[in-house]
């Protein structure tokens, strides 16, 4: 098994760049990131370039955060602003070499949230497509993210069918998706054609995947039965220094 350091909770403390180089450090195949909006993307690229890890993906910027935006693409009324998101998200994922960009939905119910959602996304797979680019789109749970447009991996599927691009997927998240839905492993196995990243935590803290209800250990052999290919994003909250709370990787490598 291979991993993907998430510097979105990983290395926090660090610059992206040097956050990209600790990640190698640390044995790590590929990096991913949140919102890297703030570093310019040359400097990502030439850490990149350093350590020779890929930024697997990035997600659209989120809106106004203190206003408590959590993404625009599912918001009524907020369609230009959701394009500019998309549209600097895929400018800057071309620029690192970044193959899959995670478009956020935002707080948002109804038919016309969906309605938004589908237009933008369609918006997004066109324009991704001409750069080779992968959108995502990743159901939160309820508990972090309540109200959330996108909590399920139905209404993920339902509207990656509706969209009917094939540089649209599924961003497989299993802490979220062990919160809202439990049953991980017939869903791995059923949605697998549909997934184009996978991510782990422990649950419920979200803490390092070596505790907590979900047996990675079991999932990530079931993985590797299932010739599942790509490195998996370990997106969690360390419950302290990042470098000491790596005892899993070892462990769950060979799974
Ligand atoms: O919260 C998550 O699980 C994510 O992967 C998003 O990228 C950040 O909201
Ligand atoms: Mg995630």
């Amino acid at each position: 098994m291979q991993f993907s350091a998430n510097l979105g909770f990983l290395w926090k403390e660090l610059s992206l760049p040097d956050a990209i180089l600790a990640a190698k450090n640390a044995g790590f195949a590929a990096v991913e990131c949140h919102w890297p909006y703030d570093v310019p993307a040359e400097k990502v690229k030439a850490a990149l370039q350093e350590t020779g890890l890929k930024m697997l993906g990035l997600n659209t910027r989120r809106g106004d955060t203190s206003a408590g935006d959590n993404g625009l693409a599912a918001i009524p009324g907020r369609v230009s602003e959701a394009r500019a998101a998309i549209e600097e998200a895929i400018a800057y994922a071309s620029e690192i070499g970044t193959p899959n960009v995670h478009v956020m939905a935002g707080f948002a119910q109804g038919d016309e949230a969906r309605a938004t959602f589908l237009d933008n996304l369609h918006y997004a797979c066109e324009l991704a497509a001409q750069s080779n680019i992968t959108i995502l789109i990743e159901p939160l749970n309820h508990y972090d993210a309540p109200g959330y447009f996108l909590s399920t991996t139905q209404q993920a599927s339902d509207l990656i069918a509706l969209v009917g691009k094939t540089n649209l997927k599924l961003m497989f998240d299993c802490y979220h998706v062990q919160l809202m839905e439990g049953d991980l492993s017939h869903r791995l196995e059923k949605l697998m054609p549909l997934i184009g990243h996978i991510q782990f935590a422990s649950v419920p803290d979200r803490s390092a995947p070596d505790h907590g209800e979900v047996n990675y250990e079991y999932i990530f052999k079931l993985l590797n039965s299932l010739s599942y290919p790509k490195p998996l994003g370990a997106e969690y909250k360390p419950s302290g220094d990042t470098s000491a709370s790596l005892g899993w990787m070892s462990a769950l490598k060979h799974a």
